[in-house]
């Protein structure tokens, strides 16, 4: 035999109501079954509600016809009910008291009738079935609300009754209520019928419970915060009873004890999906680990501190004492060695009263100043990771820490494996995600920001979009594109930005500032925030800083960050450390190429760089490789150059040479030099008539630039050619280092003569590696190259 339960949701709609019936038939084909049943959708809040506008003096009435008409079902007659909550709303209304009595009466009422209709729907369907009343052998004490059952009484009363009732009839049975052995209705406290369902199964010797719900099982963390929860297959008992003490909204503590007498399983499954298996609780061993989180976000903090409370005795048990009182239930609770202080959890709803009961029992002790303060944090979640021990918590707190949510206090138990973190609320969300996807191994929310699609910025994507779900599959890391910028306009969305970016762009994005998407981020609790700079902009420069306060990590291509002041070089390697966020820029120097990252290893070890020198421009070396040994005019190389995405934005940063002093620049402060920009030595390749126009003007007359440069040609040495090369002399000890840039003319068979296409190509000499240099060689410019550069600081970022 199965008892199978069915909650209010179940039974909330038309649509909801076949299903039950298509299981119920199933079921009944499969094995004997009994069926429990919960209130149909939220009609216990209602009732309650009606009997609080009663109370109150307040217009009940409508709300009641309201609530007829929603349950009034035209083949049944639910009269007789109508009129009892009828008698008793108008008692409460005259009295203008509801006691607990009354009230489980009236609750009850809710039960009563979803057997009812649900047994009439089912005889209808020419399944034959009858509705039972639990009041007939689920007897309880006289605690209205929260009634105990006298489980043996119980016991021999249901096998009695359902020994009487005739065969292959289907018993609908209400849940949640039952009767003192006087008679009085009683109630068994909020979920309370999946109580109903685990003691009928144990007094029955069923096979299996099945609880019916609205969700496929229980999942690693709900659903509706956690968009990558998993689904748990099996849970052991204990562990269930874990998370259900842990507030997980699904399980009922109450539900799992009567269920341990005989093992009986209990599954989880759901109404709409029938076919899934659920999640399976029973006896049987389940691999150890981490299983769930869960969140409690009505809860409120108590702080109670005192300074005159050191070494005094009996302090803390007054303050339980005084809430216990009260019928005041503690949570969590936190109090250092120091004694002065001490933090605990209450219900949000009993907060007021507990502040009042304290008040009062430290009446004089706040006279005399013994107790400092008693305060009340209103906007608190407790969110619990059911399975963790402290010996690998550092991963979820550093997780937390990075995304700047520092719990307000955290607490594990002695035995067992649980932690419990307090955070703000609006911040619960975020927390549980980040927690969700460093524990679970599941794949990981990245969440990325994009200023600048031009070439580099959409190539790169084009670039995420095209491997995202390969990385998901490859690395566990779900890379979310949640705004794409220019100078102008924004284009937001939570939930990714997809394929059709560019059209969606033109007709969704909108004005903004850089706070208006910090905003969004965190209104959207989104975390792991990467911020990334594919502008060539030196105004978006100036928003590094806030993004940094804000919890994002940077990446830029855009060199104009690393090589303003110094002082701002400073100022935000500095942010960073405060905020615990980095800051990779690996395009800056060499596009795609991994120079950066090796220079910065070499120092870091303690070598000593003292020179590199090279072609650290990917369009000059292409100019100058092509136009050495081709016939053509300057121009049009050039034009190719800017077409094949080599150059700046504007070519003239890569002519003037600045283009080349910034990557020198960037170099340089990587070994701890404090050079500024304008102590480069740069030659300048403009003619100075064509330094000062604008953008569009310079591109049109770019044929202007020939004559100056065939003259270059022309004077060259046979055998050589032009290159335009930077070089960066420095030493450890010093201070500052000498930078220059200079177009120079080279023997063509030599190394750098030998540069083909867009190479760059740079020489590192270190005190180690003498007069043999370590050489770096490759494409230096070009949109997939340095997209893909991005796309790799992404995943350095994403791994950390
Ligand atoms: N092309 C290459 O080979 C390499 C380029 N880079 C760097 O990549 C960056 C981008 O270059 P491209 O894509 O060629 O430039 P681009 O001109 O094609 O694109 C720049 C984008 O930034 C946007 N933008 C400008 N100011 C902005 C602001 N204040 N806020 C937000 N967006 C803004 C523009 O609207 C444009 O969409 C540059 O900083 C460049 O130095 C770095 C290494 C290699
Ligand atoms: N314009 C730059 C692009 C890379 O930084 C170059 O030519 O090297």
């Amino acid at each position: 035999m199965k008892v199978l339960k069915f909650g209010g949701k179940s039974l909330a709609s038309e649509h909801t109501f076949k299903n039950v019936i298509q299981i119920i038939e199933n079921k009944s084909k499969e094995s004997e079954i009994v069926v429990v049943v919960s209130a149909i959708g939220d009609t216990t809040d209602i009732l309650e509600n009606i009997a609080e506008l009663a109370k109150n003096n307040q217009d009940y009435q409508s709300t009641f016809n309201e609530f007829k008409e929603r349950v009034y079902h035209k083949d049944i007659n639910l009269e007789a009910e109508f009129q009892l909550l009828s008698k008793l709303f108008e008692g409460v209304s005259l009295i203008e008291d509801c006691t607990p009595k009354i009230k489980d009466l009236i609750l009850s009422q809710g039960e009563i009738i979803s057997s009812r209709v649900l047994a009439k729907q089912l005889n209808a369907a020419q399944l034959r079935s009858v509705s039972i009343d639990s009041r007939d052998f689920i007897i309880t004490d006289d605690s209205f609300g929260n009634a105990i059952v006298d489980e043996s009484l119980s016991k021999s009363k249901t096998q009695n009754y359902f020994n009487e009732l005739p065969l292959k009839i289907i018993p609908i049975v209400t849940g949640f209520i039952g009767a003192t052995q006087k008679g009085e209705t009683t109630t068994l406290g909020r979920n309370g019928s999946n109580y109903t369902a685990a003691l009928l199964s144990n007094f029955l010797k069923a096979e299996e419970l099945q609880n019916y719900t609205h969700v496929d099982g229980i999942f690693t963390a709900n659903p509706d915060w956690v968009k990558n929860a998993q689904k748990i297959e099996e849970l052991h008992f204990e562990e269930a009873n874990e998370l259900a003490n842990f507030g997980a909204s699904i399980l009922h503590a109450k539900t799992i004890i009567p269920l341990l007498e005989n093992s009986t399983p209990l599954r989880i499954l759901n109404t709409l999906n029938p076919k899934n298996a659920g999640t399976l609780i029973s006896a049987k061993a389940t691999d150890n680990g981490i299983k769930s989180l869960s969140l409690q976000s009505d809860v409120s903090l108590i702080q109670f501190e005192g300074r005159g409370l050191l070494g005094i005795v009996g302090v803390d048990a007054r303050v339980f004492t005084s809430l216990a009182n009260e019928g005041i239930s503690i949570g969590v609770i936190s109090q250092g060695s120091s004694e002065r202080g001490l933090g605990f959890t209450v219900k949000q709803s009993e907060a007021d009263k507990a502040i009042k009961a304290l008040q009062k029992e430290f009446e004089k002790d706040l006279y005399t100043k013994d107790v400092s303060g008693i305060s009340l944090i209103d906007d608190i979640a407790v969110l619990s990771i059911i399975g963790q021990d402290l010996s690998t918590f550092d991963k979820p707190y550093a997780a937390l820490v990075k995304n700047k949510i520092i719990p307000i206090l955290f607490n594990n138990t002695v035995t067992g494996k649980n932690v419990s973190i307090l955070v703000r609320k609006h911040e619960a969300k975020k927390a549980l995600n980040v927690i969700h996807g460093q524990i679970f191994g599941v794949a990981k929310n990245i969440n990325l920001a994009l200023f600048g699609h031009g070439l580099v910025g959409g190539t790169l994507i084009d670039q995420i979009l095209a491997t995202a779900s390969s990385i998901e599959k490859k690395k566990n890391i779900r890379l979310n594109i949640f705004a794409i910028g220019n100078s102008k306009k924004v284009l937001l969305n939570e939930n990714g930005i997809g394929k059709n970016w560019r059209e969606d762009i033109k007709a969704n994005s909108e004005n903004y500032q850089i706070q208006d998407v910090i905003r969004f981020a965190n209104e959207n609790h989104l975390e792991n925030l990467i911020a990334i700079d594919n502008t060539a902009s030196s105004s978006f420069v100036d928003n590094y800083i806030s993004l940094v306060q804000s919890g994002f990590d940077l990446i830029s291509s855009n060199k104009i960050g690393n090589t303003i002041s110094y002082s701002f070089y400073k100022e935000l390697r500095e942010t960073l450390k405060r905020n615990h966020k980095e800051y990779l820029y690996e395009t800056n120097v060499g596009a795609g190429l991994p120079l950066i990252d090796t220079i910065k290893l070499l120092h870091l070890s303690g070598e000593n760089i003292t020179k590199i020198k090279g072609v650290f421009s990917g369009s000059l070396s292409y100019i100058f490789n092509n136009f050495s040994i081709q016939d053509r005019p300057f121009s049009t190389v050039l034009q190719e150059a800017i077409e094949k995405g080599y150059t700046e934005p504007d070519p003239r940063e890569d002519l003037s040479g600045n283009d080349v002093g910034r990557k020198l620049l960037i170099l340089a402060r990587e070994l701890d030099l404090k050079n500024e920009f304008q102590e480069i030595k740069i030659q300048n390749l403009i003619p100075e008539e064509l330094q000062a126009i604008d953008t569009p003007a310079f591109l049109k007359g770019l044929d202007k630039l020939d004559s100056y440069f065939e003259k270059q040609k022309q004077d060259l040495v046979p055998g050589t050619v032009l290159r335009y090369v930077g070089e960066l002399n420095g030493d450890l000890q010093e201070e500052k280092g000498f930078l220059e840039t200079k177009l120079i003319a080279v023997p063509i068979n030599s190394a750098l003569g030998q540069l083909k296409g867009s190479d760059s190509l740079f020489e590192i000499y270190t005190e180690s590696y003498g007069d043999n240099p370590i050489i770096i060689q490759g494409a230096g410019a070009g949109a997939a190259v340095t997209a893909r550069g991005v796309f790799g600081d992404i995943l350095r970022l994403a791994d950390k």
